[in-house]
C-alpha cells in the first residue's frame, strides 16, 4: 500500500501543515495509508483527533519521514537532513535558488523533489504557488500599512491620507499573483499605486479589474530609479520561476527614500529583488538600514495558518493523489506540468532556472526518471 506522510513543520514559525483531515479522508478513501506526525495540525487548528478520525496514523517525525511519498510546507531543514534518502519523493516548497544548501543535500542523498513553485501549466502559470502568493500579496498591503505608522516605527503616513492630505505611495515590483494582490488590497486602502511589470500582456490582463488610485506602468530601470525614491511603500514580487529574483533595487535607490518608509520584499524566497534586503521571521520581522524598515519573512502565509493550509491543501491533493496512486511515471505522464516541479532526481538537478541559481549542469526530467 502506498504510504503519505507529513511531518510537523520546523522552520522557525512555521504553523502550517501539508494536509487537512478532509485530505486525509480523501487518501485514505483512495487506498492509501497516511501518517500524520502527532501534533503537525495544532498550529493550523487540525487536532490529532481530527486527524485521526480522519483516517490518519498519527506517527513520530521518524515513521513520517519513512514514507514512500513525504508531503511537506517548507524546504527541508539541516535537522531534517538525516531523513532524506534515495527512495524518497518529497513534494514541498523547495525554493533551492535561495537555500542552495538544501539542494546539496537533496542531491546527495539521491533524493527526488519535486517543489511545489515550479509546478508549471503550459500556459506559464504556477497553481501550486499561485494561492501562497495570493496570501502573500494581500499580506504585503496589511504588514506595509501597519509598518508605516509611527509607533511601528515607520514615517506615521495612513495609506488613504485623507480629505485634502496625500495618500501613501506604494510602489509594487511584479504585477504576478504577488504583485497583483498587494496592489488592489493597497489601491482599496485608497493608497496611491504604481504597480509595475516587464510584461505589457501581464498588464493588459488586468486592466479590466483595475480600481482606485491604481496605475500600471511597464517596469525599465529608469522608472523605478525614478519611483523609488519618493515610495512610502515598496513591495517587491518578481519571478522567474525556479531562478533567484534579479536585483531590482539598488542599495544606492534605498538610501534615497525618506527615513521610515517600508519596503516589503516578498520575493526573499528566491533571494530577494530588492539588494538592502534580507531574510527575516515573524517572531523578528524587520531589519532597519538606511532608516527604512525591511520586511522580507520567506514563510508570510505562515502568520495565517489556517487560511494558507487550506488554500495549498486544495490545490496539492489532486497530485498526492496520482503521485502516490499511480507513482511518478505515471503521474507525470497524467499530469504533465508535474515535469518542471522536479527539482531533483537521483542526484540530478532537473529544473533549468533551479540548475543556473546552483551552477550545474541540468539533466531532462524525464530521463532522470528512467
Ligand atoms: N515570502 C513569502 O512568503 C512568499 C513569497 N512568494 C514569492 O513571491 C514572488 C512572486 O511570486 P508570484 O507573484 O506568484 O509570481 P508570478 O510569476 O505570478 O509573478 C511574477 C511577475 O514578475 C514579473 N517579472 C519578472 N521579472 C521581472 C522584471 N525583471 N521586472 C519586472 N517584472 C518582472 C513577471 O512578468 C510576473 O508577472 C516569488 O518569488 C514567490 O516565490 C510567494 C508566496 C509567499
Ligand atoms: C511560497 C512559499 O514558499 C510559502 O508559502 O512559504
Amino acid at each position: 500500500m502506498a504510504s503519505i506522510g507529513v511531518p510537523a513543520e520546523i522552520k522557525r514559525d512555521e504553523q502550517r501543515v501539508a494536509l487537512t483531515p478532509d485530505g486525509v479522508a480523501d487518501l485514505v478513501n483512495q487506498g492509501m495509508e497516511v501518517r500524520i506526525q502527532a501534533g503537525a495540525g495544532l498550529g493550523a487548528g487540525f487536532s490529532d483527533a481530527a486527524f485521526a478520525a480522519a483516517g490518519a496514523r498519527l506517527v513520530s517525525a521518524a515513521e513520517a519521514w519513512g514514507a514512500h511519498l513525504v508531503v511537506k510546507v517548507k524546504e527541508p531543514q539541516p535537522e531534517e537532513f538525516g531523513f532524506l534518502r534515495s527512495d524518497l519523493v518529497l513534494f514541498t516548497y523547495l525554493h533551492l535558488a535561495a537555500y542552495p544548501e538544501v539542494g546539496r543535500a537533496l542531491l546527495e542523498a539521491g533524493t527526488t523533489a519535486v517543489a511545489y513553485e515550479t509546478v508549471q501549466l503550459e500556459d506559464g502559470s504556477l497553481p501550486l504557488l499561485a494561492p501562497m502568493s495570493e496570501i502573500a500579496g494581500r499580506l504585503a498591503a496589511q504588514v506595509g500599512a501597519h509598518l508605516l505608522e509611527r509607533p511601528h516605527g515607520g514615517r506615521g503616513i495612513l495609506m488613504g491620507g485623507c480629505t485634502g492630505v496625500r495618500p501613501a505611495r506604494v510602489v509594487v515590483l511584479g504585477a504576478g499573483s504577488v504583485g497583483w494582490n498587494a496592489a488592489r488590497i493597497a489601491a482599496a486602502m485608497d493608497a496611491e499605486v504604481f504597480l509595475l511589470d516587464r510584461s505589457p500582456e501581464r498588464l493588459r490582463s488586468l486592466e479590466a479589474h483595475r480600481r482606485g488610485r491604481l496605475v500600471s506602468l511597464v517596469s525599465s530601470s529608469s522608472l523605478i530609479e525614478r519611483l523609488v525614491p519618493s515610495a512610502d511603500l515598496l513591495i517587491g514580487a518578481v519571478l522567474t520561476a525556479g531562478g533567484r529574483a534579479p536585483t531590482l533595487v539598488a542599495e544606492s535607490l534605498v538610501q534615497q527614500m525618506q527615513p521610515g518608509s517600508v519596503v516589503v520584499d516578498v520575493a526573499i524566497d528566491q533571494g530577494g529583488c530588492i539588494a538592502t534586503s534580507r531574510e527575516t521571521t515573524h517572531t523578528d520581522p524587520v531589519h532597519t538600514l538606511h532608516g527604512v524598515q525591511h520586511y522580507a519573512v520567506g514563510n508570510m502565509p505562515g502568520a495565517v495558518p489556517f487560511t494558507s493550509t487550506e488554500a495549498l491543501v486544495s490545490v496539492t491533493l489532486p497530485y498526492m493523489l496520482v503521485m502516490a496512486g499511480r507513482g511518478l511515471v505515471e503521474a507525470v505522464t497524467d499530469r504533465p506540468e508535474l515535469l518542471s516541479g522536479l527539482n531533483t532526481v537521483h542526484g540530478a538537478v532537473c529544473h533549468p532556472g533551479v540548475a543556473r541559481a546552483l551552477d550545474v549542469t541540468p539533466r531532462h526530467p524525464m530521463a532522470c526518471l528512467r
